[in-house]
C-alpha cells in the first residue's frame, strides 16, 4: 500500500526521499539531540523508559535498534536490558557519528556497535534478532510496509517489537495547541537552531500524515505481526505500539 507520509519528502518532488531523508539527517545532527529534547520539553525520555520497559520480561539477548540516530534509544535499551549484543542501525552516518562518540563516552563501544542499513532492505539473515526498536523512525521509511516486513522477517519466531511514533493528538485543546506548536515553533526553533528550515517544515508534515492508531495497528499486523496493541502517550502526543512475530 502506498501511505500519504511517502510522498512527503524534506527537499522537493526531485531524487529519491531515502536519499533526500539521510542528508536531512546528516545536516541535522549536530542540532538534533539538543532540538530533540527542547522541542519534546525532555517528556521523550518517559516515553522511551516506558516503551523499553515493556521488553524487559521477555530478556531479549539480540536486539536492533532500527532508525537508531544518534543512539538514545540504544543506550538507554543497552542499559535497562543488558543484552548479550545491541546493534544500531540507520541510514545517516552523520547521526550515527554522534551517536558512535556518545556510546565512547559512556565506555559502551564494545557493547554497541552501530551499521548503515536502510531498513527497507536489511542485509541480515532471517530470524537474527530477539527484539527489534524503532522511535521516532518508521515516519522516515519511504516504503513502509517494506520497512515492517523486513522487520519481521529478521526477528526471531516470538521475538518482539517496540515503536515509538510521535501522534496528534485527537481532542480539545492539546489538538489545537499541538497544531500551533508543530506549525509555528519547530519551525521556528528548528530552523534556528540546525540552519535547516525545510527539515522542520517536514518533520511536522509527517507527522500530521502518517497512519495513527488503529489504522497503523492494521498496517503493522499486516505486515506479518500478531498481538499487535498501542497506547497513545501524553494526550496522544506520542504512540507506542507493541507486537510479536
Ligand atoms: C528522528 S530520528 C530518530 C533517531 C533516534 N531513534 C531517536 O530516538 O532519537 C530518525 C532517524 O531515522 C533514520 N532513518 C530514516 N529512514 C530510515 C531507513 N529507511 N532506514 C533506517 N533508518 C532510517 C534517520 O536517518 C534518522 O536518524
Amino acid at each position: 500500500m502506498h501511505y500519504p507520509q511517502e510522498n512527503i519528502k524534506p527537499y522537493g518532488t526531485d531524487g529519491k526521499k531515502s536519499e533526500q531523508v539521510e542528508q536531512m539527517f546528516d545536516n541535522i545532527a549536530p542540532a538534533y539531540d539538543m532540538l530533540n529534547h527542547t522541542l519534546s520539553l525532555g517528556i521523550d525520555k518517559s516515553w522511551r523508559h516506558k516503551a523499553i520497559r515493556w521488553l524487559k520480561p521477555f530478556h531479549p539477548q539480540r536486539i536492533m535498534d532500527v532508525a537508531t540516530g544518534t543512539g538514545d534509544f540504544a543506550i538507554l535499551a543497552y542499559k535497562m536490558l543488558q543484552p548479550a549484543q545491541l546493534i544500531g542501525t540507520d541510514i545517516s552516518e552523520g547521526m550515527m557519528n554522534v551517536g558512535r562518540e556518545k556510546v565512547k563516552k559512556e565506555g559502551l563501544s564494545d557493547k554497541i556497535s552501530f551499521a548503515r542499513e536502510d531498513c527497507t532492505s536489511l542485509s541480515f539473515a532471517d530470524n537474527s534478532f530477539d527484539a527489534i526498536t524503532v522511535a521516532f523512525g518508521i515516519r522516515n521509511f519511504e516504503d513502509l510496509d517494506k520497512g515492517l516486513s523486513e522487520m519481521c522477517r529478521v526477528l526471531t519466531p516470538g521475538g518482539h517489537l517496540v515503536i515509538l511514533e510521535l501522534t496528534t493528538p485527537d481532542r480539545f485543546p492539546m489538538k489545537q495547541m499541538f497544531y500551533l506548536y508543530s506549525k509555528i515553533v519547530i519551525p521556528v526553533l528548528g530552523k534556528l537552531f540546525s540552519k535547516d528550515n525545510r527539515a522542520y517544515r517536514y518533520l511536522p508534515q509527517t507527522i500530521q500524515a502518517f497512519p495513527q492508531g488503529e489504522v497503523m495497528k492494521d498496517v503493522i499486523s499486516r505486515a506479518g505481526f500478531s498481538k499487535v496493541e498501542f497506547q497513545r502517550l501524553t494526550f496522544g502526543i506520542c504512540t507506542l505500539y507493541t507486537a510479536t512475530k
